[in-house]
């Protein structure tokens, strides 16, 4: 997977070079380019940024800067308004365009699903707004040029820029990839994932009983199916007194008769 990703502070993305993103990059799982959008400015201040149209607090992203690099990334020739390159869905073929992502906390919020569905694709575009954002017509215009513009929020508070967003998205999808994690099964059973989304149960290791607290006594049984059910039953419990939102989105079909008692 090749990602670019374009901010203000591009450095703010060399963490990637580290622990287990650093590794996937030496096994050349993910190709990981950050971009500073200033190298697409012009005048002597190298703006990116300007009064917002129709007054009110802060500077928006000038969206002249911002198309000079993404049809530079993207491969897109302005002159003739014309993509270069196909423009398919979430593709894994190696010429396929990327998929361009913004982070924004006025979108819809990036889930499991969207890492999942990110994780397939060949190559993926994020562009970090700063200020009170970016102006709308730079995912309008690119949408309008075939390319799969997406815009994420990661939640409901206020960051100072996309850069964080873009970090968390990143995690959730690479570690999706093939290879990128050193065990696979431990992104198999974890909570978001699939249409049967649960908060996970309590986890305790060793040892069994720690400063008067001991683990629940049906971890030591043995009884593997005892475990299991336990461990649904937290499931459910925890996530019907927590996220209840997640419990309404439970595909019911696949509740068994003894989830249907919790
Ligand atoms: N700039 C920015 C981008 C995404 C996002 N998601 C939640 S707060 C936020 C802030």
């Amino acid at each position: 997977m090749k990602i670019d990703i374009v901010s203000v502070f591009p450095e703010y993305f060399d963490v990637l070079n580290l622990s287990l993103f650093g590794k996937a990059q030496a096994k050349g799982l993910v190709e990981v380019h950050a971009h500073n959008l200033r190298d697409w400015t012009h005048d002597v201040h190298h703006s990116v940024d300007d009064t917002p149209v129709g007054g009110g607090a802060g500077m928006v992203m000038k969206p002249e800067v911002w198309a000079e690099c993404l049809d530079e990334l993207l491969g897109l020739d302005s002159s003739t308004s014309e993509s270069t390159t196909e423009v398919d869905d979430v593709s894994t073929d190696s010429t396929a365009a990327p998929v361009l992502i913004f982070p924004n906390p006025s979108a819809p919020l990036f889930t499991q699903r969207d890492a999942t569905e990110l994780s397939h694709a060949d190559h993926l575009l994020f562009g970090c707004g700063r200020y009170e954002g970016y102006d709308a017509r730079i995912p309008e215009y690119y949408r309008a040029q075939g390319v799969d513009v997406r815009e994420y929020s990661i939640g409901d508070y206020v960051l100072n820029g996309g850069e964080v967003a873009v970090s968390v998205m990143l995690e959730a999808i690479t570690r999706l990839l093939p290879g990128f994690m050193g065990n696979a099964d431990s992104i198999v059973e974890e909570s978001y994932t699939g249409a049967n989304a649960l908060l996970e149960h309590r986890q305790y290791t060793k040892p069994a009983q720690w400063r008067g607290i001991s683990v629940p006594d049906v971890l030591l049984s043995g009884d593997h199916g005892k475990v299991d059910r336990f461990r649904r039953d937290e499931a459910l419990a925890r996530t019907n007194e927590i996220r209840p939102d997640l419990i309404e989105r439970l595909d019911c079909a696949s509740l068994d008769k003894a989830d249907r008692k919790t």
